[in-house]
């Protein structure tokens, strides 16, 4: 897999069937594609306006009710509170809501079909809403180490409409690291060149190999709503 030749070159604009939330064969069919040439994709208004609008009122509502933690780094008992590397707050999705279960019907279709394409194994996945407010960041980072396969492809769908790119927040993908991701710093300072630039705008989706690509959240100047989404290996299971 080589890095897209011309940055951007995978940023697609799939208009979505306004009351279907499935995906449709199109849609797939670009996504699916983007992948395996490029190990990345954007898509804008991929979800319909209606899907979106009831995901962010199901965010507001989860953040109403003080579900939200600071988010850290790592898992169980490696997890640890960075300031330096993310400022942000996240909830896990469970199901619960009907717009969390109607979500992730979503995922479910659209990590089956990938796996069919692109022969990744992928048979489970975990979904988080992150909120960024004014002044907090993620910092370069990859979401998932080599050779521990838990996380196979992140997905990043945003919930903000009119996002304006004064209000910052853009979510900055780097080229792939190939071999040299053996090594996490050496991997991190690469290029400081990205492939794309994404505005957090509502119904738009970035997707790309966990292991691979190294990406980053700048500032945001304005609160800004998202929902990180891995498709993984459950441990153990056969690769
Ligand atoms: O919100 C984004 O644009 C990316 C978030 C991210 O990189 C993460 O949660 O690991
Ligand atoms: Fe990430």
């Amino acid at each position: 897999m080589t890095p897209a030749d011309t940055p951007l070159s995978c940023v697609q604009s799939a208009d979505s069937e306004t009351d279907y939330d499935g995906l449709s064969e199109q849609q797939i069919d670009l996504i699916c594609q983007s992948l395996y040439q490029n190990g990345w994709v954007v898509v804008e208004k991929l979800l319909s306006d209606t899907l979106v609008q009831q995901l962010r009122a199901d965010i507001l509502r989860l953040d109403n009710e003080q579900q939200f933690r600071k988010a850290g780094i790592g898992r169980d008992q490696a997890f640890v509170l960075r300031d330096d590397i993310r400022t942000d707050r996240i909830c896990w999705l469970e199901g619960e809501a009907p717009v969390q279960a109607r979500f992730m019907a979503i995922l479910e279709q659209l990590m089956t079909v990938v796996n069919r394409r692109l022969y990744l194994g992928m048979n489970h996945f975990e979904a988080m809403y992150a909120i960024y407010e004014p002044g907090q960041f993620y910092k370069k980072h990859l979401d998932s180490f080599r050779g521990q396969r838990n996380r196979i492809m992140t997905l990043v769908f945003y919930l903000n409409p009119d996002w304006n790119s004064d209000d910052g927040g853009q979510f900055l993908l780097y080229p792939e690291v190939g071999e040299q991701g053996q090594n996490i710093s050496d991997a991190l300072q690469l290029s400081d060149t990205p492939v794309a630039q994404v505005e957090p705008e509502a119904g738009t989706v970035a997707a790309f190999l966990s292991e691979e690509f190294p990406h980053e959240v700048i500032t945001a100047q304005a609160t800004r709503y998202s929902i990180a989404v891995w498709f993984r290996i459950r441990d153990g299971a056969p690769v």
